[in-house]
């Protein structure tokens, strides 16, 4: 510590000043100026997150300024953690409002007493922001920059990473990732592949920053605010999730009061699309303001849904035509006012979404064993357990997801063939095109293609799909991108340490010889060609390793994506303090009715569809294995009503 601390106010204060205009015009002055070309989709940040966002660049940008003056007078590089101590960074806590001034005694309200609020704050009594929206993603191990403190991994190009350079993610994806065919497998369903990412969207959304015009069109991370018991890890930047990490269906309701007004329909329903309906006169998506520019009005809701192919609108409309058949609750409860059907309504379908997830989802993905270890049965809310959602679970092992992607979307009829209207589609031909759910027979024929076509394989020389590899489109860049690569640089930018560290915080032994690895993947071409692009086996990109594992017995994943994504859910399920099967949640007659539920019956309750496999996430043969819908088990919402 150098400074007396009322040169370092002065110096904090000015700094502070500083950064308020550099981080206006660069990032935020930025954000108006940018062109607006026929083929570029844009994406409003929400203002909640914006306001987050913003503090925490100004945080940041101030602390490099206090650096640079430093350097200028000192003419040597100095550590912030060094330069600082916790009164400092009180101060610019205060000055930057990163993180906000504590919540008041809010979380005693009755109404956060029965219901969850939508933004998640004050499930934990204790500590409000645990798993709220625009909070920053936790580290379970410590950040890796370059510097230390914001630099992503490989940004200073001749740095070495244990003696070697780290390959660019172009190369490889290129030599590692992309392949030009994904066979299918036969035992899961396709529907299996979307339930991942739908349930992602109610678990991590990270923003990114809205630079100027870069060079590659690759956009950092926004930063987030973070207080830390560790005064390094609070000045080091972090990821925001700008969604609640909770299983909540804030994919259907929204994660903040703005959102969920405009999701929100009349007498506790939700809103629908209200131009457009099928040809039986079940409601679709509502239109919202971000669509692609200079092209037809997309009914995608924003912020909350995320419908980024035509295949995830099937069942973000299964999960919103559930509520009206809920509201019948009110029928039951004449006594109740629209809020009450409302929350209520939104309380059976959060336990809907917990239900198939965990019961039905998960142990598909992880396996029997990885269940067991990591998970187990449940034992009761843990309130000092942290729910949020992990940086490395929604930056790598959680897109173990990407390797499941088929390059087709299959359009089935009634007979479960290929339809005779709407043929098949390339996946690049249904990026942000809901409209042809729509124009093009309504979400049944998609929903077939789900439920009745096998998910593809993964195979260590088969990873993602060229459609995803080299046709990628994603919101607010105009080219092609290649989601391989987006995933390797995004875990640099976010600084996860590397495959081995890891593994070593899963009790798994480290990779350090081509023999090791080759076991691990079950494939040594494909691991020689990994240790010949890294040179050093800690290198390896954690995304990537986890990837090629070989998948334990019974599940989708290898040993390393198994634990991580177990470890996130058990958190998901005992930090929740409106976990559906919590102490008081739900009386025990209608946690017997909720464990009817399925992802087969919501499905024949909300599409035109009359035949199924009872567990649609399976792969059964149409019509031999297929049950008329009367046989699947519905719930009986009489278990609800108030004496
Ligand atoms: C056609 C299907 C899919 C497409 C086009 C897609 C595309 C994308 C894109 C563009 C990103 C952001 C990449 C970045 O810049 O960092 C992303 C993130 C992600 N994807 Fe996918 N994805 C798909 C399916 C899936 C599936 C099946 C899963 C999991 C089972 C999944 C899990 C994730 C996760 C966890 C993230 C990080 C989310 C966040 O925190 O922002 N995705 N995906
Ligand atoms: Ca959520």
């Amino acid at each position: 510590r150098q400074f007396n601390s009322t040169t370092m106010k002065d110096l904090l204060v000015s700094s502070y000043q500083e950064s308020l205009e550099i981080v206006d015009e660069t990032i935020f002055h930025s954000r108006r100026g940018r062109s607006t070309s026929m083929f570029t989709f844009r994406r409003k940040t929400e203002p909640q997150t914006l306001k987050v966002t913003r503090a925490a660049e100004v945080f940041q940008t101030t602390l490099q300024v206090l650096k640079r003056r430093v350097r200028r007078r000192y003419r040597r590089d100095v550590a912030v953690a060094d330069l600082l101590v916790w009164e400092d960074v009180a101060l610019m806590s205060e000055l930057s409002q990163c993180p906000p001034a504590p919540l008041p005694a809010e979380c005693h309200d009755q109404h956060h007493q029965k219901y969850r609020s939508i933004t998640g704050v004050c499930n934990n009594r204790q500590n409000p922001l645990w798993g709220a929206a625009n909070t920053a993603l936790v580290r379970w191990l410590p950040a890796e920059y370059e510097d230390d403190e914001r630099e992503p991994k490989g940004w200073n190009s001749p740095r070495l990473h244990n003696g070697f350079q780290l390959p660019s993610v172009w190369e490889v994806s290129k030599k590692i990732l992309r392949s030009p065919i994904k066979p299918r497998e036969d035992e899961y369903s396709q529907l299996l592949v979307e339930w991942g990412q739908y349930i992602d969207h109610d678990l991590t959304f990270t923003p990114k920053q809205a630079t100027g015009d870069a060079c590659m069109p690759f956009h950092r991370s926004s930063s987030a605010c973070c207080s830390h018991p560790d005064l390094r890890h609070s000045l080091q930047r972090q990821q925001m999730n700008s969604i609640t990490s909770f299983i909540d269906a804030s994919v259907v309701y929204g994660h903040n009061a703005d959102l969920q007004a405009t999701l929100r329909g009349p007498d506790g329903t939700l809103s629908v699309h209200d131009e457009f309906c099928d040809s039986k006169g079940r409601p679709y998506l509502p239109p919202v303001p971000t669509v692609p520019s200079g092209c037809l009005q997309d009914p995608r809701p924003a912020g909350g849904p995320r419908v980024e192919t035509a295949s995830h609108y099937p069942s973000h409309s299964v999960a919103q035509r559930t509520q009206p058949r809920c509201t019948k609750l009110r029928t039951l409860n004449t006594h109740w006012s629209s809020e009450t059907v409302y929350q209520e309504t939104r309380k059976i379908i959060g336990a809907m979404h917990q239900i198939i997830t965990m019961r039905d989802y998960i142990p598909k993905i992880i396996g029997p064993v990885s269940y067991d270890d990591h998970i187990g049965p449940y034992k009761g809310y843990d309130p000092a357990v942290d729910p949020s959602a992990a940086n490395v679970f929604a930056t790598a092992a959680f897109r173990f997801g990407h390797a499941t992607i088929s390059s087709t979307l299959l359009r089935l009829n009634q007979s479960f063939q290929e339809h005779e209207s709407f043929p098949h589609l390339k996946l690049h031909n249904t990026f942000f095109s809901p409209w042809r759910i729509v124009k093009e027979g309504g979400i049944e024929p998609v929903l077939r293609g789900l439920i009745g076509t096998a998910a593809p394989a993964v195979y260590a020389d088969m990873l993602l799909t060229e459609e995803l590899t080299e046709k990628l489109v994603v919101l607010n860049i105009p080219q092609q991108m290649d989601l391989a690569a987006l995933n390797l640089q995004r875990g640099r930018d976010h600084a996860l340490p590397g495959y081995n560290k890891w593994r070593i915080f899963c009790g798994l032994e480290p990779v350090r010889t081509l023999e090791d690895f080759s076991k691990v993947v079950g494939d040594e071409t494909v691991a020689k060609k990994i240790l010949s692009l890294y040179k050093h086996p800690d290198n390896i990109d954690v995304w990537l390793g986890g990837l090629v594992e070989k998948f334990l017995s019974g599940s989708r994943a290898g040993p390393l994506f198994s634990c991580l994504i177990a470890k996130q859910m058990r958190v998901l399920r005992d930090g929740d303090r409106f976990w559906w099967e919590a102490d008081g949640q739900f009386a025990p007659r209608q946690k017997d009715e909720l464990m009817k539920t399925s992802l087969s019956r919501l499905i024949c309750d909300n599409s035109d569809i009359k035949e199924v496999y009872p567990d649609s996430f399976r792969q059964g043969t149409y019509p031999s294995d297929y049950v008329s819908c009367d046989q699947i088990p519905s719930i009986n919402l009489t278990a609800w009503i108030e004496p």
